[in-house]
């Protein structure tokens, strides 16, 4: 996949940051994304699929790479890209409130991301810290 090929085997410091919102979280998402858009427009960047595209047209200056959409195997593509040390950083807006069919990829997902030790929020708190430890 072409996302795919121009992110791996980058240099360390082109790896990309991951964007990923489950549907509750996503406005959280866009408006975090755009209060951030300055740092985050010096980084590549790679999202699921619906999280995307929604931020490609709310924040079009982001260098954005697709993946699928989470529930269709998304959350397991970023997860392959942590294990080719891809990832800078993964920012993930879960919603603990609601059911998700995909549950067991978004387990897999947060499990890789402690397994290679990657920055991860899954929360706007700590995605705030982290984004100004980010230059
Ligand atoms: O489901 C998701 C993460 O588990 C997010 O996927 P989308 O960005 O395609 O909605």
């Amino acid at each position: 996949m072409e996302a795919f090929s121009v992110i791996v085997n980058q240099p360390r410091d082109e790896r990309a940051i991951a964007l990923i919102a489950h549907d509750q979280k996503k406005p959280e998402m866009v408006a975090w994304a755009s209060r951030h858009r300055k740092v985050l427009a010096g980084h590549r960047i790679v999202a699921t699929g619906t999280t995307g595209s929604l931020l490609k047209r709310e924040v079009p200056e982001l260098d954005i790479r697709l993946m699928k959409s989470g529930p269709l195997g998304g959350d397991q593509q970023i997860g392959a890209l942590i294990v080719e040390d891809a990832i800078s950083l993964l920012i993930f807006l879960v919603d603990p409130l609601s059911p998700h069919p995909h549950d067991v990829d978004v387990k897999a997902l947060t499990r890789l991301a402690v397994v290679y030790n990657v920055p991860m929020a899954c929360n706007l708190a700590t995605a705030d810290r982290l984004i100004a430890g980010t230059a």
